[in-house]
């Protein structure tokens, strides 16, 4: 039976728990539970704290677990990223007060504030600079202001709490993160191999929608060069002479601007379609 670690509560639980269960798995119903099995698909899920999920697939003592890139490098674990699952994105960057220092190199022999402690000591020897690490639980933004901390070493999204904590970020993105599935690729086996490429279904389903549309056989070149598809697109006859009807996946994306572009050409019945799943 496969073992999947699952982060039990934040910012990665609920969509985690979503993407598991458009990929076919049972997820727990009541939020307290720390185990659910799905039998039917011989799998164990356990909701444990994000930031330990990459210490327990890296052990083995779990095959596979679902965790932010930052926690992942912050463990310093020997897991390894399977599959990108393309939510909670989010970077990972310094920020001080605007006055006080503008470049990286300005961090040496500064105080930095973080929850990430592994992210920070790595980039830093990475770099040559030396500077001293307070670990915080959290809320690190009012450590300036508080005088614990000349630096920040955060997670940024909207970037509202730096803003509204008067600070500014410093440099480029030390990395950019998003919810992983992890594991060990040492362990390559079959139930794993099916897993991902259900959760790839999943991602493909959400990326894509399905477009079709009727247009006259001339302008057949034109019309699929704005919908070549993944493939190729799917061309039929139509009962009218002279027409066909063209089918393609496109990006959700760019879906209504390749409808304005099929419409100028002469394409018409455009419809668009969601994919629940797929397997390419
Ligand atoms: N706005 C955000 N705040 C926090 N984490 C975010 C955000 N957006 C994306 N993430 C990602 O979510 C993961 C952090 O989730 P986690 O559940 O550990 O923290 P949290 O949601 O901040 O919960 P808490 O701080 O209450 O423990 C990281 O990988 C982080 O990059
Ligand atoms: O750029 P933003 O959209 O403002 O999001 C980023 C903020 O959200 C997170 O804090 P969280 O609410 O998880 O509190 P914490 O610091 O206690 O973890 C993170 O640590 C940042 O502080
Ligand atoms: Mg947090």
């Amino acid at each position: 039976m496969l073992r999947i670690a699952v982060p039990n509560k934040g910012t990665l639980s609920r969509p985690a728990a979503e993407m598991l269960r458009e990929a076919g798995y049972r997820q727990r119903t009541d939020e307290r539970d720390l185990v659910c099995r799905d039998e039917s698909n011989d799998v164990e899920f356990f909701y444990l704290r994000p930031r330990d999920i990459a210490t327990y697939v890296g052990s083995g003592d779990l095959d596979l677990g679902i965790t932010g890139r930052d926690l992942l490098v912050d463990a310093g674990s020997p897991a390894d990223e399977l599959l990108d699952l393309d939510f909670a994105g989010a970077s990972f960057r310094f920020a001080a007060a605007p006055a006080t220092l503008t470049t990286v190199e300005q961090i040496a022999g500064r105080r930095v504030a973080t929850s990430f402690p592994g992210v920070v000591n790595r980039y830093l020897a990475h770099n040559g600079i030396e500077a001293e690490v307070i670990r915080l639980d959290g809320a690190v933004e009012n450590a300036v202001r508080l005088g614990v901390a000349d630096v920040v070493a955060d997670v940024v999204q909207t970037g509202a709490t730096l803003r509204q904590a008067g600070l500014a970020v410093v440099g480029d993105p030390i990395l950019t993160s998003s919810a992983l599935l992890i594991g060990r690729d040492s362990v390559a086996s079959a139930p794993v191999a099916q897993l991902v490429r259900r959760l790839q279904g999943v991602l493909v389903a959400r990326r894509y929608v399905m477009l079709a549309y009727d247009v006259r056989a001339d302008l057949l070149e034109q019309a699929t060069a704005l919908t070549p598809g993944i493939e190729s697109p799917t061309v039929s006859p139509l009962h009218r002479e002279g027409w066909v009807a063209v089918q393609a996946m496109v990006l959700r994306t760019d879906v209504h601007k390749i409808m304005d572009e099929l419409y100028d050409l002469g394409a018409r019945a455009i419809l668009v379609t969601g994919i629940h799943n797929c397997r390419l």
